[in-house]
């Protein structure tokens, strides 16, 4: 769940591309980059680091351009170095600057027939890669000096056949435009903006709408899944549904925990998506547990906040911060190793004692993957006074991995994979803990645009809506464990 953004506009791009990358900041603390394009060349700055840290005043001033893409990266798939940063590029056809979202499921035998069918050298393990090569080649084999359309348009088509997974990508073609496109399933987001300025009309495309809002720029719709958006240097938008016929089914755990609260999904509002999580889970809790004995409801900052609130609300009972977020501390499930999330929840979050102490607390959180945070914040309420500790979380168990652009490879490391809700409670050390039920999750997101019919929620269901082949889970859970990134990082 990298965050990407493409500009086209009709005055330099860069410093619009660093700010819309720091508003998607949340979506990939690992690495960022920018590419733009002078006229003449391709100007590219990348590399390890939150926005604020890869970029200064040398690097972006040498940014020249009204044309660019940006990307900040969580890495789903070769190692976390600086090699892997994007956008990645190829000099041809015509010089390709390229940044994805997502996450391929048949990297390897792309990766094989780029080198023994296509002759193409891949440099890195980076499955982004391998999918800008694959476009790189279906465009060489139908290019010409003049681009038209048409030809680009065919060629994301061969993409779409040959690439499996989740996929939301930007490219800037040199000399040409702005290629954005969206996989056939959709399961990653991607929407279209427009502003009019004084010197004419400007385009992006963004993973979220929020990256619009701080630009200035009017949200006009999503990118349709299977559907390519060309914009050219001179601002014509051209666009065609290279594949037709997937289960449209958009990831579920954007609406969860991935996406701002106050962006806007397939035209559903985060924030209120997140605010039917918390009805939903107070239905359940009343349900269930009719006689509660809640005093508090108490968020785990940051993203369980909203469906915290809304909770709260439901059951009548206070909301309270109970635990305030050291503002410069960043997400913990995104962090690539385990010792360094688990360190960074109790440098992150602090209780405040007064409103644990002698009190019987609900801790929300919106999901529950490793258990990291949530074991730790049982015992830190605890440790503060409460009485009794229980603990909702918005979201059904993860049981599953995540192969579509979301860091969670290993079934071993799931905290509900093999255990029952009584086990799960007993090892996080709750007084009792509720999950929401699957159809309620879905019908908070379905509630906001009734023509989402589908979603991707593999890591909750174990369906995966493009197909794996037999041996994939077992082998990203033998490349991308926590001890097999250990063991790479320790050579
Ligand atoms: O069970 P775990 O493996 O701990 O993962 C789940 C936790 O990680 C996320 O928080 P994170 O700190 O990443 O970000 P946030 O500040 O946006 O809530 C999520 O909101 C949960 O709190
Ligand atoms: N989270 C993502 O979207 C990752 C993109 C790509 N698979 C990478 O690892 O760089
Ligand atoms: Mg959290």
């Amino acid at each position: 769940m990298c965050g990407i953004i493409g500009i086209v506009g009709t005055s330099q791009v860069a410093s619009a591309l660093y700010d819309a990358l720091t508003v998607l900041q949340h979506r990939g603390q690992d690495a960022a980059g920018i590419a733009t394009e002078d006229g003449a060349r391709l100007r590219l700055h990348k590399g390890k680091g939150l926005v604020r840290d890869v970029f200064n005043q040398e690097s972006m001033s040498a940014l020249r351009g009204n044309i660019g893409i940006g990307h900040c990266r969580y890495p789903t798939a070769g190692s976390e170095g600086s090699a892997e940063a994007q956008p990645f590029y190829v000099n041809s056809p015509y010089g390709l600057a390229f940044a994805h979202n997502g996450n391929l499921v048949n990297t390897e035998s792309l990766r094989r027939e780029m080198f023994e069918d296509d002759l193409r050298h891949i440099n890195t393990d980076s499955d982004s890669e391998v999918l800008l090569n694959v476009l790189a080649h279906e465009l060489q084999v139908r290019s010409s000096m003049a681009v038209s359309p048409d030809q680009v348009f065919d060629a994301v088509t061969r993409v779409f056949k040959r690439a499996r997974g989740g996929y939301a990508c930007v490219t800037l073609v040199l000399g040409y435009g702005l290629l954005a496109f969206r996989d056939p399933n959709g399961i990653r987001p991607l929407v279209l903006g427009e502003r009019e300025t004084a010197t004419g009309k400007e385009y992006a495309v963004a993973s979220e709408s929020v990256a619009f809002d701080v630009l200035g720029f009017k949200r006009v719709r999503d990118i349709e899944p299977g559907e390519a958006v060309l914009i050219t240097r001179d601002g014509q938008l051209f666009s065609r549904r290279c594949a037709e016929g997937e289960v449209h089914s958009p990831c579920i755990f954007e609406y969860v925990y991935l996406a701002r609260p106050d962006s806007m999904i397939e035209d559903v509002s985060v924030y209120k998506a997140r605010l039917r999580m918390g009805e939903k889970l107070a239905e359940k809790i009343l349900r269930e547990r009719p006689d509660h004995g809640i005093e508090a409801v108490i968020p785990i900052p940051d993203t369980s906040r909203t469906a915290a609130s809304a909770l709260a609300e439901a059951l009548g009972v206070p909301f309270r911060e109970g635990f305030v977020k050291n503002r410069y501390v960043g997400r913990t499930f995104i962090m690539p190793g385990q010792e360094e999330r688990v360190k960074s929840v109790r440098r992150k979050l602090n209780p405040v004692s007064l409103e644990f102490r002698r009190k019987n607390v609900l801790l929300v959180d919106d999901s529950i993957v490793r258990g990291t945070t949530s074991k730790q914040i049982i015992q830190m309420a605890r440790e503060a006074g409460a009485r009794k500790v229980f603990f909702a979380s918005a979201a059904p168990p993860v049981c599953y991995p995540n192969v579509y652009g979301i860091d969670m490879p290993a079934v071993s490391e799931l905290v509900a994979a093999g255990r029952t809700v009584p086990e799960i409670e007993q090892y996080l050390g709750a007084d009792w803990l509720i999950y929401q039920d699957l159809k309620d999750l879905v019908w908070a997101v379905q509630d906001g645009n009734e023509d989402l019919k589908h979603f991707d929620t593999s890591c909750f269901s174990g369906e995966y809506v493009t197909g794996l082949d037999d041996s994939y889970l077992r082998q990203i859970e033998q490349a991308r464990s926590d001890s097999a990134k250990a063991a790479r990082r320790s050579v």
